[in-house]
């Protein structure tokens, strides 16, 4: 309604000149009778001037107010359909992961690209038209019975014969013309995958099958296109025929009407003008009417999706002046929204406590990353709960919550721009002191001075222009930088060289009022560790230092001497 209303707003320039335009283009074709008649007939110099004077103002105004209404009405389009593509981009960054695993990513992309431009179409576009072409319709068909009411019936009669040619070549087209948009699609995505993978093809020396395959999905495309061309020729073919049909029984019954005086020669060249005029408006009538049930559809979408209200909710208000960043997992069982059958956390109990680090170990896909993204909130737990200093996750608030948690994972996502941007990522308020200080802690520093434009060097899209370990460090920059009370760290080792593991390590230790959570598969990194979790089965199966849990000889041992003999 805010929309429609906004629209409406920067819609009277519009209104005011499309009623200009119609008015004139309504009389344009009676003057140019009446012209005629004046010439055919005992020709009167004044009468002759008077109906070319009128016959000029209505094109002028007709010609200047439709190019006023065309420029307003293609900005009030284009401002409408950005207005929409925002909020609901808005509104699906809002949702949560278990969303955006259960819908497709073509979908969504389809939703914002797509359906948000239909919807600007039918709310700006299809209505106007569908107004104006009305109003003119009726007015025409005043004028029409004033010429001659005989051939106006003879003219309506022909309308339901053109609306069902209409009707059925519109259901044709809109059919083609999606297949071909979903043709057109996997087109692009066959060559959209190759340039990503392009690696991958060179190695396996595969150019030629890719190409061969990206000649086939061309060519699906075009057969369609051939498809569509034939059935607008066809359609064409009998719009001519029906109209060439009734403009001879116009010219048979006008020259009887004429002969008997019913009518006059420029009577009846006005009559023709506007017969053809109305069949191009009968059939606009036709189009908008099933375009719009089609818009209707697609702004349906558009309108699940803005009114969507997020599973995890983000109205938690607690910002507390002091946060210890005491963790406790009570008791929780979970499963992923994809999967709901398989349970991959339960029971699960666990204490996290501030200056201490505790490490997850176990074998993969144990859980040990489930944790971590259900500490971030990414999903919620179907029984139990995590709390904070004793309150649940969702009393926080959101902003609060995400600065005083922060997550480095395997590999971090960097985004186009600079690599202070990605460093200082989501915060407004970040010094350039602050910012390297981060940077020294997570070792980028060095690396970053040894660049020619430091920390303004662009990273590329998804950090391609740097190697793996430069994204991994700047990742641990990211996270440091907000001096989090909670730091999560998922199997950064990975990618660093030892050096880097140790002076990275020796920042963190540093931080003695940190609460650490280290997931590592390289046992040898988390020996300080002050517990060290082993997960299996979704359970804390063991607990405790490294001393101890070698003493026990179970699961941890184990997979120790598993490493040790690799
Ligand atoms: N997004 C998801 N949707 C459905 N199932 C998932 C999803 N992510 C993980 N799983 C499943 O949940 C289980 C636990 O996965 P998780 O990633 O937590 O294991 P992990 O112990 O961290 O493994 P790894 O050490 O390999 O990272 C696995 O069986 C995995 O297949």
């Amino acid at each position: 309604v805010y929309l429609c209303l906004n629209i409406l707003q920067s819609c009277n320039l519009f209104e005011f000149s499309s009623f200009i335009a119609y008015f004139s283009e309504m009389f344009i074709p009676f003057y140019t009778g009446r012209v005629i008649d004046v010439l055919g007939s005992h020709y009167q110099l004044n009468e002759f001037l008077s109906a070319l004077l009128f016959m000029g103002l209505f094109s002028m105004g007709s010609s200047v107010s439709a190019g006023c209404r065309g420029g307003v009405l293609l900005c009030a389009i284009s401002s409408f359909t950005c207005r929409i593509k925002v909020k609901l981009f808005q509104a699906l960054t809002k949702q949560e992961i278990g969303f955006f695993e259960t819908i497709k990513t073509g979908e969504i992309t389809s939703r914002l690209s797509k359906d948000t431009t239909l919807m600007g179409r039918t709310v700006c576009l299809n209505v106007n038209v569908l107004l104006r072409t009305f109003i003119k319709t009726v007015g025409m068909i005043s004028l029409m019975m004033t010429l001659s009411w005989k051939l106006t019936f003879l003219v309506l009669m022909e309308t339901p014969l053109t609306g069902l040619i209409q009707n059925i070549y519109d259901t044709h087209y809109q059919r083609l013309f999606q297949a071909m948009q979903d043709s057109m699609a996997r087109t692009n995505e066959a060559a959209n995958e190759v340039v990503f993978g392009i690696r991958v093809v060179r190695s396996f020396n595969t150019n030629k099958h890719e190409a061969e395959r990206y000649d086939e999905r061309l060519n699906e495309t075009r057969s369609l296109k051939t498809r569509r061309d034939i059935v607008r020729a066809v359609y064409l073919l009998a719009q001519r025929l029906t109209g060439l049909g009734m403009q001879v029984l116009i010219l048979y019954y006008g020259r009887l009407f004429i002969q008997k005086g019913q009518m006059t020669t420029g009577s009846l060249v006005s009559f023709i003008i506007y017969q053809s005029d109305l069949g191009g408006n009968i059939r606009t009538l036709t189009y908008i009417f099933g375009d719009m049930l089609n818009s209707v559809v697609a702004a349906g979408k558009v309108f699940n999706y803005l009114d969507r209200k997020p599973e995890i909710s983000t109205d938690g208000e607690l910002k507390p002046d002091q946060l210890r960043g005491r963790i406790s997992y009570c008791g929780l069982s979970f499963a992923y929204p994809t999967n709901p059958s398989k349970t991959v956390l339960q029971d699960f109990s666990l204490e996290l406590k501030p200056g201490q680090m505790t490490a997850l170990v176990g074998p993969s896909g144990e859980g040990k990353s489930t944790c971590v993204s259900l500490l971030q909130r990414l999903y919620e737990p179907q029984g139990g709960e995590i709390l904070l200093d004793g309150q649940p996750l969702k009393s926080y608030d959101h902003h609060f919550f995400h600065k005083k948690i922060a997550v480095v994972s395997q590999e971090p996502v960097l985004f186009s721009g600079s690599i202070r941007d990605n460093i200082t990522y989501g915060l407004n308020d970040c010094s350039m002191e602050e910012v390297e200080d981060a940077a020294g802690k997570a070792d980028a520093h060095d690396f970053i001075q040894t660049l020619e434009k430091g920390y303004d060097t662009e990273v590329g899209e998804g950090g391609g222009q740097l190697s793996k370990s430069e994204r991994q460090r700047i990742g641990i920059a990211r996270a440091l930088v907000r001096q989090p009370k909670v730091l999560i760290l998922d199997e950064i080792t990975s990618s660093l060289d030892t050096e880097s593991e140790n002076k990275i390590q020796q920042a963190l230790a540093s931080c003695l009022d940190q609460t650490l959570l280290v997931i590592a598969h390289r046992l040898k990194t988390i020996e300080k560790a002050n517990q060290i979790v082993v997960v299996g089965g979704g359970r804390v199966k063991e607990r405790g230092t490294h001393e101890e849990l070698m003493e026990l000889k179970g699961s941890y041992y184990k997979l120790r001497e598993d490493q040790t003999i690799y």
